[in-house]
C-alpha cells in the first residue's frame, strides 16, 4: 500500500455510535443527524439550463451559462477565479454573492497493488468521505474505470459485516458531494470514468433526492450512460417503487445476503422492517416496470449463509422470476472486530454451481483493492482510526438515528 498524497491535516469531525437503533417501521426518518453545510450556492450539480438562468440573473448573456457548464464539467475547473472565459465582473459577482464551485480538497489517496485507488475528500464541514477508483482492463485490452461512490458519510443501517455500518453515521451527502467524487477520480487517474456504482459509504435510498440529482448530473452533464450506473441498496421500504417510477436505465442492485427472513434479520438489522417477501415483490415490480434486470448482491460469510442448502433456498426465492435477475456473490472482505470469515473458494464455487444448476445466473465478484482497505464494505474505519486523525482535535458529535414507524 503506497501513500500517494497527504494533503493536509485538519480537524476531523468524527461520528460516534448512534444511541437508538432500528425499531418497527414503515417509513424511514432520520432525526438529529448532522446537517450538511449550506449548499444552495454551489455550481457543481447544476444543469445547463440552471446555469444559463444564473448567468441571466447576473445580467450576463445566456451563453455565459453554457460556458460555465463547459468550465465545470469539461474543463473541471475548481475555482471561480479560474473561469478564464468569463468576465472578471461576473466572476467577482458570483463570489461576492457566496457562490462556489463545490469541489473539496483531496485529503489522502491510497493505492492498492491491483491499481485500485481509495480517495478521501475533505468536505466543507471537515467531514471526510471515501470514494474508490477501480481500473479494469477487459479481454480486448480497453480500460474501464469504475467509480465506487458514497452517498452518505457513514451509514445508519449497521449491517453486521460492513465497516461503514460499524463506523456510525454523520449525514447525507449533497448532490455536488457525490458528483465531485467522480471528478476527483477522473483527475487522479487522468482518464474518464466509464462506470459508477453507488456502493461506497452509505445507503443511497436514505438519500434518494440527492442521489437522483447526482445521477442526472453524471448522466446529462458528465455524460456517463445511465446503463453504466448502478444504485445499490440493502432495501428501504417504499423507495424501490419510487425509483422504478423514474424508469431509469440504470441497474438496481439489491443487497440480499440471505435466503430467508430469519437469517437476513441476523445479518442485516434493518430487514426487520422490510420482510423478504415484500422486498422481493418490490424488486419484481421494478423489473416489470423498467425491464431492467435486478442484480442481487450476496456477501458470502463462512458458516453463516454459504451452504449449498442456502443456495437452493435462494434459487427457490428467485425461481419464478425467469430472466429478470442476476446474483453477484461477494466474498466477505475482512473488517476489524468481526468474527465473520471469508468462505473457502471450494464453498463459493459449490454455492455458485448450485444456483447455476437451477438456472439462476450467478458470478463470484473479484475482490479489488483489498490491501488498501478499498474493497466493498471496508470504507471508513481505516481512516477513522488513522493516528493522524486520532491525534486531531475534531469535535465529537452524538448522532441519533431513529427509524420510525
Ligand atoms: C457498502 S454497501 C453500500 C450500498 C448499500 N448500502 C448496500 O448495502 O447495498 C455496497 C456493497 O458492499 C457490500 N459489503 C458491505 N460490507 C462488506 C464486506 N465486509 N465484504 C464484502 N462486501 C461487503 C454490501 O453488502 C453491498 O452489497
Ligand atoms: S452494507 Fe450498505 S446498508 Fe449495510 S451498513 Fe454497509 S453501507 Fe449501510
Amino acid at each position: 500500500m503506497a501513500l500517494l498524497h497527504y494533503v493536509c491535516s485538519v480537524p476531523l469531525v468524527r461520528a460516534v455510535r448512534s444511541r437508538s437503533r432500528t425499531v418497527q417501521l414503515r417509513t424511514v426518518s432520520i432525526h438529529s443527524a448532522a446537517r450538511p453545510p449550506q449548499v444552495e450556492r454551489v455550481l457543481l450539480g447544476m444543469s445547463e439550463q440552471e446555469l444559463q438562468q444564473l448567468a441571466l440573473d447576473f445580467s450576463q448573456e445566456a451563453y455565459r451559462g453554457k460556458q460555465l457548464h463547459h468550465l465545470l464539467y469539461k474543463r473541471k475547473v475548481k475555482d471561480i477565479q479560474d473561469f478564464i472565459y468569463l468576465p472578471q465582473a461576473f466572476r467577482n459577482g458570483l463570489q461576492e454573492a457566496g457562490w462556489s464551485v463545490g469541489r473539496s480538497p483531496l485529503y489522502q489517496a491510497v493505492t492498492a497493488a491491483d491499481g485500485t485507488i481509495k480517495l478521501l475528500l475533505k468536505l466543507e464541514d471537515n467531514r471526510l468521505v471515501e470514494t474508490v477508483g477501480i481500473p479494469v482492463v477487459d479481454e480486448k485490452g480497453s480500460v474501464r474505470l469504475t467509480a465506487c461512490v458514497s452517498s452518505q458519510v457513514g451509514c445508519p443501517l449497521r449491517c453486521s459485516f460492513c465497516a461503514t455500518g460499524k463506523g456510525g453515521y454523520s449525514r447525507n451527502l449533497q448532490r455536488h458531494e457525490i458528483v465531485e467524487q467522480v471528478l476527483a477520480i477522473e483527475e487522479l487517474f487522468k482518464r474518464r470514468v466509464t462506470n459508477v456504482v453507488f456502493m461506497g459509504m452509505g445507503e443511497p435510498m436514505l438519500n434518494l433526492k440527492s442521489v437522483l440529482e447526482a445521477h442526472r448530473c453524471l448522466n446529462k452533464d458528465i455524460q456517463i450512460g445511465q446503463r453504466m450506473i448502478t444504485i445499490s441498496t440493502v432495501g428501504v421500504p417504499n423507495t424501490i417503487k419510487k425509483l422504478a417510477s423514474y424508469k431509469l436505465q440504470s441497474t438496481l442492485a439489491v443487497s440480499l445476503h440471505a435466503s430467508n427472513q430469519k437469517l437476513r434479520e441476523m445479518i442485516v438489522p434493518s430487514a426487520k422492517s422490510y420482510p423478504l417477501t415484500a422486498l422481493m415483490k418490490d424488486c419484481k415490480d421494478y423489473f416489470l416496470e423498467t425491464n431492467r434486470r435486478v442484480s442481487f448482491e450476496y456477501t458470502l460469510l463462512a458458516g453463516v449463509n454459504d451452504s449449498v442448502e442456502h443456495a437452493i433456498e435462494l434459487a427457490e426465492l428467485l425461481h419464478e422470476w425467469g430472466r429478470g435477475h442476476h446474483v453477484n456473490l461477494i466474498p466477505f472482505n475482512p473488517i476489524e472486530d468481526s468474527e465473520y470469515r471469508r468462505p473457502y473458494k471450494k464453498a463459493m464455487l459449490a454455492f455458485a454451481a448450485a444456483l447455476e444448476s437451477r438456472k439462476i445466473t450467478a458470478s463470484i465478484r473479484q475482490t479489488r483493492g483489498l490491501d488498501a482497505s478499498a474493497a466493498c464494505g471496508q470504507l471508513r474505519n481505516e481512516f477513522q482510526r488513522s493516528p493522524l486523525i486520532a491525534d486531531s482535535e475534531g469535535q465529537q458529535e452524538e448522532v441519533e438515528v431513529a427509524i420510525a414507524a
